[in-house]
C-alpha cells in the first residue's frame, strides 16, 4: 500500500503521524511518505525517525483580513499547487492528516483528486484546519467521543478510535521505570511534566511542592521542567536553600527522553492537558492533577482535561487558580488517601485506548481498499 501522511507544527500533531504510520506498518508493509513544512519541527524529528519527508508551504489562516493572512492565503495556495504535484507524483491509495496547518493543501488536494483521506483529531475542540477538512474527507478519526458533535454536519464520519500512543508506552515495566530514572521502589512516585515544552505556571508552583516534600518518607517526585525552564527552577530552590541533590526524593531534570519508564514508575502525575500526554495517561491507568493551559487554542486543553474529571479520572486545578500550596495541598490529599488513588486509576485506565494506533491504521487500510480503480 502507498500512503502519504501528514502533520506538522508543534510534537502533538507529529507524533501521532508517526505512531499511525508504524501501526500502518505492522499490519501492512507499506511505501509511506511523510509531508511537513520546512520550518515545522517535523522537518527535524521526521527525517530521524526514518521516514521519506516532503515538503509544501502553508500558512495559519484566520476568518480576519489582514496583510499576514493574505500572505497565508497565498502560501496556502502555492501549497496547494505543490501538495497536487506531489500526490500525483506518489500516487497513495490513502491519505492521512494528524492535524496543523500542513494537512489543509495536502488533503484538500488528495480529496481534490479522488484520493481516500482520513483526519486524525486528538482534541475534544477540533482544529481549524481538521474543521476545513471534515466536509472534503472519508472518515474523522476522533481521540474523545465528546469532540463528535463538534464535527457538525459531517459527524456521520466520525469514528472514536482513541489518540494513538508509542508502543513502549504501553510495554514499559514498573521495575524498568525505577530501575532506568533511579528511583526506589518502597516509594510512591509523583511524576511531573508540563506539555513537550514544559509549563511555567506549573513549574513555579512545585517550588512549594517541593519545598513540602523535601525528605518525605515514602514519596519520591520526579519533575521534567521543559528545556528552556530549567536553570530558572533550579535558581528559584536554591534561593529557598533547596539543595535538589541532598533531598534524597527528587530529581528534576529539563526533558524526560524516556517518558515510557517515567509513566510506568508513577503512582500520580501532575501534567498539562495535551491530548497525547492524557492518551498516555489513561493508557496506563494513572491518576492525575491536571492543569490545562490556558492559552491554547479555544481554550481546548482545558475541554480534555473534564472529560478525565467527569470520569474520576483526574482533578483539574485550572491554571489561573494554581498555586504552590494548592498544587502541595492536592498532592499530599491524594497521596494520603490509597482507596481514592486506586479509585481514580481504574477510571484513568477504563478510558485509555492503547489499540487507538491500530485502529486508525485499520480504518485507514479500509477506506483504501474501498478506493474505485
Ligand atoms: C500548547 C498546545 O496547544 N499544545 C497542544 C499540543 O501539545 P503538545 O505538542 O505539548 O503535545 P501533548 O501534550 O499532546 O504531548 C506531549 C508529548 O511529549 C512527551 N513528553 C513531554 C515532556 C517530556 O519531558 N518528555 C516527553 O516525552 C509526552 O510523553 C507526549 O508524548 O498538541 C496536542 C495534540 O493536538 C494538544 O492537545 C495540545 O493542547
Amino acid at each position: 500500500m502507498r500512503v502519504i501522511i501528514s502533520g506538522g507544527g508543534t510534537g502533538g500533531h507529529i507524533y501521532p503521524a508517526l505512531t499511525i504510520a508504524r501501526a500502518i506498518n505492522e499490519i501492512e508493509p507499506s511505501d509511506i511518505l511523510f509531508v511537513g513544512t520546512k520550518q515545522g519541527l517535523e522537518a527535524d524529528i521526521v527525517p530521524k525517525e526514518g521516514f521519506p519527508f516532503a515538503t509544501v508551504d502553508a500558512g495559519g489562516i484566520e476568518r480576519r483580513l489582514t496583510l499576514g493572512n493574505l500572505r497565508a492565503l497565498l502560501k496556502t495556495f502555492a501549497g496547494l499547487l505543490e501538495s497536487f504535484a506531489v500526490v500525483r507524483r506518489f500516487r497513495p491509495d490513502v491519505v492521512i492528516g494528524t492535524g496543523g496547518y500542513v494537512c489543509g493543501p495536502v488533503l484538500l488536494a488528495a480529496s481534490l483528486l479522488g484520493i481516500p483521506a482520513v483526519i486524525q483529531e486528538q482534541n475534544v475542540i477540533p482544529g481549524v484546519t481538521n474543521r476545513i477538512l471534515a466536509r472534503f474527507v472519508g472518515r474523522i478519526a476522533v481521540g474523545y467521543a465528546e469532540a463528535a458533535n463538534n464535527f457538525g454536519a459531517n459527524r456521520d464520519k466520525v469514528v472514536v478510535t482513541g489518540n494513538p500512543v508509542r508502543p513502549e508506552i504501553l510495554t514499559a515495566t514498573r521495575e524498568s521505570g525505577l530501575r532506568d530514572l533511579g528511583l526506589s521502589p518502597g516509594k510512591l512516585t509523583v511524576l511531573v511534566a508540563g506539555g513537550s515544552r514544559g509549563a511555567r505556571s506549573i513549574n513555579t508552583a512545585m517550588a512549594d511542592v517541593h519545598a513540602r516534600f523535601a525528605g518525605r518518607e515514602g514519596i519520591q517526585i520526579l519533575h521534567a521542567t521543559g528545556s528552556a525552564e530549567y536553570n530558572n527552577i533550579v535558581g528559584l530552590l536554591a534561593e529557598r536553600g533547596i539543595d535538589v541533590t541532598k533531598t534524597g526524593n527528587i530529581s528534576i531534570v529539563p526533558y524526560l527522553y524516556n517518558m515510557p519508564q517515567a509513566l510506568a514508575a508513577a503512582d500520580l502525575a501532575v501534567f498539562r492537558a495535551g491530548a497525547i500526554g492524557l492518551a498516555e495517561l489513561t493508557a496506563r491507568g494513572i491518576p492525575a492533577i491536571l492543569v490545562p493551559y490556558p492559552h491554547a487554542a479555544e481554550n481546548h486543553q482545558e475541554f480534555n482535561a473534564r472529560v478525565l474529571e467527569s470520569r474520576g479520572a483526574a482533578v483539574v486545578i485550572r491554571d489561573a487558580a494554581l498555586s504552590g500550596p494548592r498544587l502541595a495541598d492536592a498532592i499530599d490529599a491524594l497521596l494520603g488517601d490509597r482507596a481514592r488513588l486506586t479509585a481514580m486509576a481504574k477510571a484513568s485506565g477504563e478510558l485509555g485506548r492503547p489499540e487507538a494506533a491500530a485502529a486508525i491504521a485499520r480504518l485507514a487500510i479500509d477506506l483504501a481498499g474501498g478506493r474505485p480503480n
